[in-house]
């Protein structure tokens, strides 16, 4: 569905997408994710038509953005950051007259309306005006005008953003089930949100691609490190040397516990090292009451993945 090839943009004083390669298959939901000023904003623009690119090709739906861009804004719905709304308009109102300008058929335009309005949870608030909508149902205004034309794939920059809890999850609810029936590629900063509803995750950091992969593969290529907590009855000074001196293993923090137990963060080279450490507190005598390895959050992923130097 979208097959983004060496893409780079600059403007007059920033490199903001820096050659760049990545595809979307038709059916995925992909969450687009990176630290500010990443590239995010401005490669959804480009995808979307509303930027040209500098150098590389895009190709939504088999045809390329630069050479046929009506082709491809017919079949992408893009939610832009912050969506544009005619507030003086009634929602009914905008929506036709959007629905109009992205050239639905007069024929079938009430149908349509009608339909993304039920879609997105705005049949009571069609004769309401847009000015005077709270926040989260200006939202699914900008969602209901993004697929008003039926396209194929939908682009949403920070759907959820300033959105409180309540109508996060109900924004998060209606893109899995737009995800039905479009492409998504859904840009966050919110790691949940790609828990919860996307398949796969982009990473841009500093306007590269530093991953492409599941949540879990993401997780897997981490876990070549770990961290174990562990308690243990042992000399401070003493039990730290011994762990250190286990290949693969190193003591990143020690505390001696007000109830005499000593507690280890340690750090694994691979994952499993458990056992190395079982291993070790039978051969000194050390009673053992604690040894765990802790899981990586997606959190902590992003945080590598966007702090690995030599990706840079
Ligand atoms: N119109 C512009 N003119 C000049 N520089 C720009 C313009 N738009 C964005 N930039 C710069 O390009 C880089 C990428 O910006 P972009 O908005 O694409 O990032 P982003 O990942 O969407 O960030 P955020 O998460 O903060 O929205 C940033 O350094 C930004 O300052």
């Amino acid at each position: 569905m979208i097959k983004v090839s060496g893409v780079t943009k600059k403007y007059p004083a920033r490199l903001a997408v820096d050659n760049i390669s990545f595809e979307v298959n038709r059916g995925e939901i992909v969450g687009f994710l990176g630290p500010n000023g990443a590239g995010k904003t401005t490669t959804m623009r480009m995808l979307t038509g509303y930027l040209p690119v500098n150098s590389g090709t895009i190709e939504v739906a088999g045809f390329d953005i630069s050479r046929e861009p009506q082709e491809v804004r017919r079949r992408v719905g893009y939610l832009p950051e912050s969506c544009p709304l005619y507030p003086e308009m009634r929602v009914d109102e905008y929506l036709k007259f959007r629905a109009s300008l992205k050239g639905v058929k007069s024929s079938i335009r009430r149908n349509k309306v009608n339909e993304v309005k039920e879609l997105c949870g705005l049949t009571e608030v069609g004769k309401r005006i847009i000015g005077q909508l709270s926040k989260g149902y200006r939202q699914r205004v900008g969602l209901a005008d993004s697929m008003v034309h039926d396209p194929d794939l939908l682009v949403l920059d920070e759907p959820t953003v300033g959105l409180d809890p309540f109508q996060i999850r109900q924004v998060r609810e209606l893109i899995t089930h737009l995800a039905e029936r479009h492409t998504v590629l859904l840009s966050t900063h919110i790691l949940q949100e790609v828990e919860a509803i996307c398949e796969r995750i982009l990473i841009i950091n500093e306007g590269r691609i530093v991953a492409s992969d599941t949540e879990e593969n993401l997780h897997r290529q981490l876990q070549a490190c770990s961290i174990i907590e562990m308690e243990i009855m042992a000399e401070k000074e003493s039990a730290i040397e011994k762990v250190s001196r286990l290949e693969g293993l190193d003591v990143r923090n020690a505390n001696e516990l007000a109830d005499g137990w000593l507690w280890l963060e340690v750090e694994a080279d691979a994952a499993s090292m458990r056992v190395e450490l079982y291993n070790l507190a039978v051969a000194e005598g050390w009673a053992l009451r604690e040894l765990s390895e802790q899981q990586h959050s997606l959190e902590d992923t992003f945080v590598q993945i966007t702090s690995r130097k030599e990706e840079k």
